[in-house]
């Protein structure tokens, strides 16, 4: 086999009003190079691989196979296709500039990187859709991991499936990612089913820019989503809907309106209750306003948190520092940075 690059860019999900349904590719890209060489010895780890990782999260990604989220989706895609170990001689080496945990789409980067790997490996030839029903059973919203594999501004639904196809994607996660010392005959090998979701790229007004303001502290997806009602108020739902509606054509105008993107990307849905967990969100939300900050465009939390995604046509740096100022008189310290979409998704290189 010849070696390979993926890169897979980061991702925002939400984009405000749109919980588990849009989702931006930035263009911050995880990066994983694969060679192969017989002279190395890569029997120390139990499916033959030699995984090396530089980057963000260094200290603490694991770096067995098994373990860590790239190869043991890899292994995943591998199993379900008959093939249960990397070839003799495996190096896979990740670099990663995408910060953990703070919902900008780490998570689903690797596992689409992962998917991605498992299909190089196996040589399946998966198609891109097809890919991201693997992704599905492990990152089970789509809006992460459609942008990330497809790129550009995308909106996803979740298809409504049989019962036996429901079944088939609810397999618990233990059994796709094992935990130490699972049982090898407990692992999933059944293919997903086909067609889980469904994915719309929508246009983009490449005038809009990203800033993202990064909080150096991270919130774990599980945590964020743990904090959301069970069941909503009519009105709430519809405020989003209304908003969703709005929102997916007010982007891609080739006129800017701040003011309609502004008020389109309001949410009462998810944010509301997260700002629990995200001190100075309520307040980053409230005071920073297109009067406040020409240029701005509109504002949301950037997936599960606590990253702030501002949408802006000009004055990146004000914006950016008036978003940090808040952040800082609750003692948080932030970086940041201005993206762009990463309009192609993922790729590889070969
Ligand atoms: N490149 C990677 N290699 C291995 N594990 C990773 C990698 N990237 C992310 N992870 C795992 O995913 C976890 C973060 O996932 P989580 O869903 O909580 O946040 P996120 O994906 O960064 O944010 P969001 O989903 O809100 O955009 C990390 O703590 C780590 O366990
Ligand atoms: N839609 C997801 C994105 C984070 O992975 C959420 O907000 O929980």
């Amino acid at each position: 086999m010849s070696s390979f690059k993926l890169r897979i860019p980061a991702s925002s999900a939400n984009i405000g009003p749109g919980f588990d349904v849009l989702g931006i590719g930035l263009n911050m890209y995880l990066e994983i190079a694969v060679k192969f060489d017989k002279l190395v010895d890569t029997s120390a780890d139990k499916h033959n691989v030699k995984l090396s990782y530089e980057g963000n999260g260094a200290a603490g990604v694991p770096l067995e196979s098994e373990r860590n989220l790239v190869t043991a989706t890899a292994l995943y895609v591998m199993r379900c296709n008959g093939m249960e170990n990397f070839p003799d001689g495996t190096l896979v080496h990740v670099t990663n500039p995408i910060p953990l945990g703070r919902g900008l789409g780490s998570s689903g980067a690797a596992i689409v990187g992962g998917v991605m790997l498992g299909n190089e490996i196996a040589g399946l030839k998966l198609s891109k859709e097809r890919m991201l029903d693997y992704c599905l059973l492990i990152e089970r919203h789509p809006d992460n991991i459609a942008a990330a594999m497809l790129g550009g501004f995308v909106g996803s639904y979740l298809n409504q499936l049989t019962a036996e196809e429901t079944a088939a994607k609810s397999v618990p996660l233990e059994t796709i990612l094992p935990k130490a010392g699972t049982a090898d005959s407990s692992l999933e090998r059944r293919a997903p089913p086909v067609a889980i979701g469904q994915y719309l790229k929508y246009n983009w007004n490449n005038k809009i820019r990203c800033v993202t303001i990064i909080p150096e502290f991270e919130v774990k997806t599980d945590d964020s989503r743990a904090v959301l009602p069970t069941s909503y108020q009519k009105e709430d739902i519809v405020f989003n809907l209304q908003r969703l509606a709005v929102l997916t054509t007010a982007l891609t105008l080739a006129k800017v309106d701040h003011k309609l993107i502004y008020e389109s990307m309001k949410d009462k849905i998810h944010q509301p209750y997260r700002a629990l967990l995200i001190p100075g969100l309520e307040t980053v939300l409230a005071e920073v306003t297109p009067e406040s900050n020409p240029g701005l465009c509109g504002i949301c939390l950037s997936g599960a948190g606590p990253t702030i995604l501002c949408l802006a046509t000009e004055n990146f740096e004000e914006i950016a520092n008036t978003v940090v100022d808040i952040f800082s008189k609750k003692n948080v310290k932030c970086l940041w940075e201005v993206l762009d979409l990463a309009y192609e998704g993922a790729t590889v290189e070969y």
